[in-house]
């Protein structure tokens, strides 16, 4: 039935929307790539087979990604496409068959490590770097030259003969280390790990502070020169110049004179992916002459010169042992699958994670099954379903655990979520424990050389329960813990004394109440001056603050509610934590600068940056650490200098002086 067909292709095209904006915009893909490919395939077919539903905005004629509003958007001089993929070799025949019906001599190739990560293109004048931007949709990009400047495998300036003006496109990528490090640090600041190398240096990329994103040390590896012209006759021949110019060109890329040398070259790295230190999603296969790519040309949405050989995630068989329970830090359950243990991709698997009780009821868990466990994107491997035939008659179903397995807490699940938590958040170790880590962290009171570990054994030891505790504690209790040495015990309570000089918005973001965050707990400072008044606020005034719904509103009040909580504020009082507003910070002036951002550079003669950016806030504006088009003015001090250039760029934003921006406040 035709019509049916047509709402199928409608159905499909709208899902595939949905998984591009989650893989690109979101960086949270929901399905794996291997079922997205299949679902882009099934739509293509269809839209072969019937022709009378083309729609020009199909994602199979576009690059899945998009432009932000964060960052400038530029056009890209020459279209970035995307690359026809297959997982199989008889997809790879048929290319080659193509290739020779179009050329009059067989063609060589080039096959090379298609990087996991995220693509970009850079734009090189008189040999420096003049400009990088996302491949967006494939015609426009987001402009994050200053967070490309960060990434030391990316050269500034170029040596040899390098051409006066071209485009270098390459992938930027995390390595396994590093991405283990980042994870390292955020679990060190009691939040969630990311979930694989890819999704976070294809976020990395769009944070707005360059600062934060050398933290995340991204590499880079460049594999496509773009130009108006060149002399060169071959791909690898750029290559081989571009390496010649700085360029991190990768070391694996490899000539080869047929089709079957290709095929050796994917089947090496399927075996031996594994050792590489970073994670590649396949092989890329370019024709390497570049007439015969000039002849070949491009579909709507892709080079017909190069396709790409994806690899399918890897499978194994295996027993489940059991299911344990582990409590987050935030109260959150994550039920884990022990597993016996078995070999994939190069490392032994012993458990998988199982995400929440819906999975599990899914995939119809039972004691002792055989169970299909998969490495994805993502580092845990997951479980992705189960061998029936190995099924005992008498094994019983997996049940999901009422009560907390730490503290013994009837569990609850939150409306519309699938996750269950652990509501004993003041007693319950895990949430105790996180709700510590999360005070003494950078954003909060920042107590430095205080970290989890130590914590831990803080709390094992009864030495805190809450971070009043951390007031009362002696350079000699800590001495006997492991691995503590004298000057680390000193710097601890050095750290814990400067703690009592933080600012109040800093230490109610630091106290953990749900949902006050960072800029919530700003929002309210502005509105309160002291703990005391923000506790004896009702619901109904609390959400007449900007910002602040009914959800926070409620959560401010109950955490007030709890004599424990009232207890802590007034320890943290007495040991002379700041809990009120100095006097430097008092209430608001104006709204003059309402829906006005601003950033100052240079040096200032008329006011400190400091003061100048309380003037800000206090007449309702806000400071922005970054220029963007969001920023509305760069106040410009002597000697200012990239900042001002961007901003110039940009166009948008209003370069004012010192005195000028006295003048906006009216005074
Ligand atoms: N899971 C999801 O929800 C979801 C959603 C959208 C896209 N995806 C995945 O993304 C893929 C589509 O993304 P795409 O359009 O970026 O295509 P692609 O990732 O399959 O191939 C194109 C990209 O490969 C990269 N690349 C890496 N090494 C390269 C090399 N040596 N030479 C040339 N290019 C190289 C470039 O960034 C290029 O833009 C899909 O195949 C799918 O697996 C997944
Ligand atoms: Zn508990």
């Amino acid at each position: 039935m035709p019509e049916n067909i047509q709402q199928k292709i409608e159905a499909l095209r709208k899902e595939i929307h949905q998984h591009n904006y989650s893989y690109y915009t979101l960086d949270e893909p929901t399905i794996s790539d291997f079922e997205f490919d299949m679902k882009l395939k099934e739509l293509q077919d269809l839209e072969t087979q019937f022709p009378q539903y083309f729609d020009a905005n199909s994602p199979t004629l576009r690059v899945g990604g998009q432009v932000t509003k964060v960052f400038p958007t530029v056009q890209h001089q020459f279209r970035m496409y995307s690359l026809d993929n297959s997982y199989d070799f008889n997809d790879l025949d048929e290319w080659e068959k193509r290739l020779r019906r179009t050329l009059d001599v067989p063609s060589e190739f080039v096959a090379e490590l298609k990087y996991d990560g995220a693509s970009i293109s850079i734009l090189y004048e008189n040999g420096k770097l003049k400009e990088a931007v996302t491949r967006g949709d494939g015609f426009q990009g987001d402009e994050i030259t200053s967070n490309v400047r960060t990434i030391s495998a990316i050269p500034m300036q170029l040596y040899g003969d390098y051409p006066e003006r071209f485009f270098m496109r390459g992938e930027i990528y995390l390595t396994h280390e590093n991405f283990d490090k980042i994870n390292a640090r955020r679990a060190d600041e009691g939040l969630d790990p990311f979930m694989n190398p890819r999704n976070t240096a294809s976020g990395s990329l769009k944070i707005q502070d360059s600062a934060e994103v050398r933290k995340r040390g991204l590499s880079a590896a460049m594999y496509q020169f773009v130009a108006e012209k060149t002399d060169a006759e071959t791909h690898w021949e750029l290559l081989q110049k571009a390496k010649s110019w700085g360029f991190s060109i990768s070391g694996q890329a490899k000539q080869c004179k047929n089709i079957e040398e290709v095929k050796e070259f994917i089947n090496h790295w399927e075996e031996n992916r594994h050792i590489l230190p970073f994670d590649i999603d396949g092989i890329v296969v370019k024709v390497n002459s570049l007439a015969q790519q000039r002849t070949l040309g491009y579909t709507a949405k892709s080079p017909r010169w190069a396709t790409a050989h994806k690899y399918k995630a890897e499978k194994a068989e295996t027993e489940l042992l059991a299911v344990t329970y582990q409590v987050g830090r935030t109260g959150a359950i994550t039920p884990v699958a022990n597993l016996s243990p078995v070999l994939l991709a190069g490392t032994v698997v012993k458990r998988a994670s199982l995400h929440n009780e819906d999975i599990i009821r899914k995939l119809d868990l039972h004691q002792n099954d055989f169970v299909y466990v998969e490495k994805g994107g993502e580092i845990i491997p997951k479980i992705v379903g189960v061998n029936l035939s190995r099924r005992q008659a008498d094994s019983a179903e997996i049940q999901y655990i009422r009560n907390c397995p730490e503290c013994g807490t009837e569990l609850v699940r939150v409306e519309d979520q699938a996750i269950h938590f652990c509501p004993n958040e003041l007693h319950c170790p895990p949430q105790v424990i996180g709700r510590m880590i999360h005070y003494v962290s950078r954003k909060a009171l920042n107590i430095e050389n205080l970290g989890s570990e130590t914590i831990e054994q803080l709390y094992r030891e009864k030495l805190i329960e809450n971070p009043a505790d951390f007031y009362a504690l002696t350079k000699e209790q800590l001495l006997p813990l492991e691995r503590m040495a004298e000057k680390s015990a000193q710097n601890i309570i050095k750290g814990i004394e400067d703690s009592k000089k933080v600012p109040f918005e800093k230490v109610l973001f630091g106290i953990g109440i749900k949902h006050v965050g960072e800029t919530v707990a700003k929002k309210l400072v502005k509105n309160f001056n002291s703990i005391n008044e923000l506790m004896n606020t009702k619901v109904e005034e609390l959400v007449q603050v900007e910002d602040i719904g009914v959800k926070i509103a409620e959560s401010i009040t109950e955490f007030f509610r709890n004599p424990e909580n009232i207890l802590m504020i007034e320890r943290l009082k007495s040991y002379g934590v700041q809990l009120e507003k100095t006097s430097g910070s008092s209430a608001m002036l104006s709204n003059t600068l309402q829906h006005k951002t601003f950033l100052f550079t240079g040096k200032l003669s008329l006011f400190t940056r400091e003061d100048a950016e309380d003037m800000v806030e206090k007449h309702g504006g806000k400071n922005i650490s970054a220029v963007s088009k969001n920023l509305n003015y760069l106040v410009v001090g002597e000697k200012a200098g990239s900042k001002l250039k961007k901003a110039q760029q940009i166009g948008t934003i209003e370069i004012i002086d010192e005195q000028q921006f006295l003048d906006l406040l009216e005074v």
